[in-house]
């Protein structure tokens, strides 16, 4: 391990490194902070007796979890994953842990962003993703040779893309990944989205006394954007990033357990038993729906779903869905605060609409419901993320964050659910969680004395 003072001066400039006298007085009286930690016991590693002991705990839970991918368990997988960040976290000193967040995190963000605008993903994969050189590279994106060799070497330190001998570069998983639209649109769309709003938050909770944001025309967005506009109405007049927000959020769900899955959510006895079947009548509504990609996966997922499905959105979403939707998907635009044109359905689903907005602004959108909800018929599904108040997943608490810093809403516990649902008249029925770190789907209804609210709200995990 090296010493406290070896780790001071490698990170001074060179003018300190090699210090006049009087710079070296100037120098002390500076760093009483770096003093008054004991640098030595604070980089502890590997070495360290209790860290080593960790890391061998870490490694046998590593090696007995490795199995759960051969029995291919999602759980087991998310496991895994946690004890390999866990054994990175522990074998990492601190200076490599905050190196590795200020230093090389931040910059992948911004390089990770620029390889994209310039299609650098889409030229490594030319020719059948044969090994390219800096200077082919160069000359298929218009970047200058030095440019894309530091890009290249930091694509390649972080494993987006693999170096092979001889300067030549070929796609990993991730960049072969990153030449589909709703992929890359998740670089574009965050990139913009969140740059100014994050960047200025320590500053805007500062200023404002570290106060909870809760005014979505108000907040840290506006402050960081430089808008008097709303996160979506933003959105509206910067179609560009309009659509790559659109298409991330299709890509959101790609990979991950959904609802409607058979081990998840029992659709056919809670949603699809007691249909009642009529000319028009409708099995579910997507209130704020996007493009439509849940209803299009129910209609793969459950292809005998009785009754019709009606996607809906802003107008300008709308116009935007493709035309050869499911002929069960009738599309149609609408506010979601203003009353809901779709009377009696059997159920009204909303898939991470509400963490969009702060209660008062749920309320309103949630009373539209209730008044189109059929008592002891219709159903309320909610698709959304349910924090525990223990051992969160990192996913669910910076999604936490985001939701404050583009819109002043939040993620909610499930304390906060059922507060939020009765405070409309609504009974939260149940909440089915399949995995850590992914969105819950939470049943409510409007409460009769015929409901059967005896469903726990036990996860259901496979
Ligand atoms: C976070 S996205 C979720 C989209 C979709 N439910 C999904 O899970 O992919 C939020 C959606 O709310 C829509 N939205 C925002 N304000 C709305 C409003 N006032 N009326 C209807 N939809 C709105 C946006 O256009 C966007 O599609």
């Amino acid at each position: 391990m090296e010493d406290s003072h070896s780790i001071i001066v490698e990170t001074m400039p060179s003018s300190v490194v090699n210090p006049s006298p009087t710079t070296v007085v100037e120098m002390l009286s500076t760093m009483d902070n770096a003093h008054s930690i004991d640098i030595d016991s604070a980089s502890s590693g590997p070495q360290d007796p209790s860290v080593s002991k960790e890391v061998q705990n870490l490694l046998q839970k590593i090696n007995a979890g490795s199995s759960a991918l051969v029995k291919g368990s999602e759980v087991g997988r998310k496991q895994l994953l946690a004890d390999a960040t866990a054994l990175c976290l522990t074998l990492e000193t601190p200076i490599e842990t905050l190196l590795r967040i200020t230093w090389s995190q931040s910059t992948f963000y911004a390089v990770l962003k620029i390889a994209v605008d310039v299609n650098l993903f889409e030229k490594l994969g030319e020719n059948d993703s044969s090994p390219k050189t800096i200077p082919q590279l160069a000359n298929l994106t218009g970047m200058s040779v030095e440019l894309m060799g530091r890009m290249m070497r930091h694509l390649g330190a972080m494993g987006v893309v693999l170096e092979l001998e001889d300067g030549l570069y070929a796609p990993s998983r991730l960049a072969k990944n990153l030449t589909i639209p709703v992929y890359r649109d998740t670089v574009v769309a965050c990139f913009d989205m969140q740059g100014p709003a994050l960047s200025n938050l320590p500053k805007y909770l500062a200023q404002t006394g570290y106060r909870n944001p809760e005014n979505p025309v108000d907040g840290p967005w506006q402050y960081g954007h430089k808008t008097p506009l709303h996160f979506f109405d933003w959105l509206v007049a910067n179609p560009k990033t309009f659509s790559a927000f659109n298409n991330h959020m299709s890509a959101y769900s790609q990979g991950r357990p959904s609802w409607m899955d058979p081990d998840f959510y029992p659709t056919e006895e809670r949603l699809i038993k007691g249909f009642e079947a009529g000319i028009d009548s409708v099995l579910l509504v997507d209130q704020a729906g996007g493009l439509g990609h849940d209803l299009e996966e129910l209609c793969r997922k459950l292809p005998h779903a009785p009754g019709r499905l009606i996607l809906q959105d802003q107008a300008k979403v709308i116009e935007t869905v493709k035309v050869d939707l499911d002929p069960r998907i009738t599309p149609m635009a609408h506010d979601i605060f203003t009353p809901q044109p779709i009377q009696g359905a059997r159920a009204y689903f909303m898939h991470s609409i509400l963490h969009d907005w702060p209660d008062e602004k749920c309320r309103d959108i949630l009373r539209h419901l209730v008044t189109a909800m059929k008592p002891g018929y219709s159903k309320l599904l909610i698709n959304e993320l349910v924090i525990p108040n223990r051992g969160a997943h990192p996913a669910t608490t910076g999604l936490d964050w985001l939701m404050m810093a583009l819109m002043s809403s939040s993620e909610r516990t499930e304390k906060d659910w059922t507060d939020l649902l009765q405070s409309v008249g609504l009974t939260v029925v149940g909440i089915w969680t399949h995995s850590p770190g992914t969105e819950s789907l939470i049943e409510a209804v409007i409460p009769t004395i015929l409901d059967d609210l005896s469903v726990t709200s036990e996860p259901v995990v496979p």
